[in-house]
């Protein structure tokens, strides 16, 4: 964990290279990943069964790749009513969300003329990958299959890793509560390969959307041009900014709450009281002793955690949006004041009783959402991941009158005489059609 104060004179230096550790551990996995897609995309169902039996420790005939209806139906069998009951919460209130952010076509005529628009169109294909490595993620399910669901997808398919040949049939019983039916025991880069390019079992999608460990975030940023991906949705991170008015321990589960994903994730305090700092960090030592996952969230609070001590809650603000995190808390007395200055962040979570952990299950946002940074540019998974635009233009004789000419002249302003005289002919034969015009 590294402990900055803005007031050290090192501070900057220190802040930079948190800003970049993460994307330096990604590149490890460049070549491996590339050599994973290659394989896959040459020899298909074979590298997906000798890649699960490598990664995932199954033995798989190409037959055993897709989960049978059977086998799905049997899964909902073994969930606890209770169980179910909490997942149909979590899959309304993410429905609700999702069915709120559905957009509207456009269509108007303008003052020459012509009619303009503009339609959204449903994604064909779509490959959801939910993972499996070191967790399971029922909720993973329906945060990828909702949304796709309401923005009309026709076709979900679904890739999670079995490690061990063991699925949580929350998993599948989340799918069914999702209406997917379509789902694969591949998990990783090669599942991303197999969705993207296609194999002899399982046929390529549109776009490949849904979070993952490091090797499936490279994955589809590698595969993305070939298909259309969603955001980098890779290892977690969270900041929180916190003033001492909020229990330490509190702070600390949060920090732990995202460690806990994966050894690559990043948790981040902001607080501009130092001794605040300190009972985090005790806080946060206490509470890795009795957690099962204490060996990932170490890992992960030690490698990439950071407390960092700012003057005020002003500049507590200013750091976060340079984080531009996937997560951020305002455990504050007056969130809304600094959400007003938040410009940068995947999610944000407002007092000190909303934790990120209601996002992650039952809030109703989407919680699969951008990593890493890429805040600063992209957004959570939402309906418009799985649509499309499509503009329109209608228009006569009378509208072309009026800014043809314009078009002829930018045309042969650019040196491109075709398109020039595709509109120029036009003109010209209303001018030979209607002599007096
Ligand atoms: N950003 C988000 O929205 C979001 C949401 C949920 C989870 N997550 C993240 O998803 C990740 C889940 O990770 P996970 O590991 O539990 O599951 P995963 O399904 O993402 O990864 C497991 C797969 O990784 C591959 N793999 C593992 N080691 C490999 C190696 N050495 N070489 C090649 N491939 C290898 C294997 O194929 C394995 O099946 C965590 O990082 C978590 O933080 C992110
Ligand atoms: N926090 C994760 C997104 O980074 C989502 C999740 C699913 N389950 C628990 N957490
Ligand atoms: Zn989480």
């Amino acid at each position: 964990m590294k402990r900055l104060d803005t007031r050290n004179p090192g501070f900057e230096a220190d802040f930079a290279s948190l800003l970049t550790a993460r994307e330096e551990q990604g590149q490890e996995v460049h070549k491996p990943v590339a050599e994973i897609l290659a394989a896959v995309r040459q020899k298909g169902d074979a590298t997906l069964c000798a890649l699960t039996e490598k990664f995932d420790r199954l033995p798989l005939t190409p037959a055993q790749l897709a989960f049978t209806a059977d086998e799905i139906a049997a899964a909902c069998t073994q969930v606890s009513p209770e169980l179910m009951a909490a997942l149909d919460v979590a899959a309304t209130r993410i429905e609700s969300f999702h069915k709120a952010q559905m957009p509207s076509d456009i269509r108007y005529t303008d003052d020459v003329g012509m009619t303009l628009g503009l339609r959204w169109i449903a994604l064909d294909a779509v490959g959801l990958y939910v993972p499996g490595g070191k967790a399971a993620y029922p909720s993973s399910v329906l945060m990828n299959a909702i949304p796709a669901r309401v923005a009309g997808v026709q076709r979900l398919a679904m890739c999670v890793p079995t490690p061990d040949g063991i699925i949580n049939p929350l998993v599948l019983a989340a799918a069914h509560r999702a209406g997917v039916t379509e789902i694969y025991r591949v998990g990783g880069a090669q599942a991303v390969g197999a969705m993207a390019f296609g194999t002899q079992t399982i046929r390529p999608v549109d776009r490949i959307v849904g979070p993952g460990n490091a090797f499936v975030a490279e994955a589809k940023r590698q595969v993305f041009g070939h298909v259309g991906i969603d955001s980098i949705a890779g290892p977690s991170d969270v900041v929180v900014i916190s003033d001492s008015a909020t229990d330490p321990r509190l702070i600390a589960l949060d920090l732990l709450a995202q460690a806990e994903h994966d050894e690559l994730a990043q948790a981040t305090l902001i607080t501009p009281d130092a001794a605040f700092a300190d009972k985090v960090t005790e806080a946060v030592t206490t509470e890795l002793k009795t957690l099962t996952r204490t060996t990932i969230a170490s890992a992960s609070w030690e490698r990439n955690g950071a407390v960092l001590v700012t003057k005020d809650l002003e500049e507590a603000i200013t750091l976060a949006n340079r984080l531009a995190p996937e997560h951020l808390e305002l455990m504050v007395d007056d969130p809304e004041a600094l959400f007003a200055k938040v410009r940068h962040a995947g999610a944000v979570f407002l007092g000190r009783f909303c934790p990120e952990a209601v996002g992650d299950y039952v809030g109703g946002p989407n919680h699969v959402l951008p990593t890493s940074r890429t805040a600063r540019f992209a957004s959570g998974l939402s309906v418009f991941d799985f649509m499309k635009r499509t503009t329109f233009l209608a228009g006569g004789p009378d509208a072309l009158r009026r800014i043809g000419p314009a078009g002829v002249a930018l045309a042969q302003a650019e040196g491109l005489e075709a398109h020039a005289l595709s509109i120029s002919a036009r003109l010209d034969a209303l001018v030979q059609t209607t002599p007096n015009a």
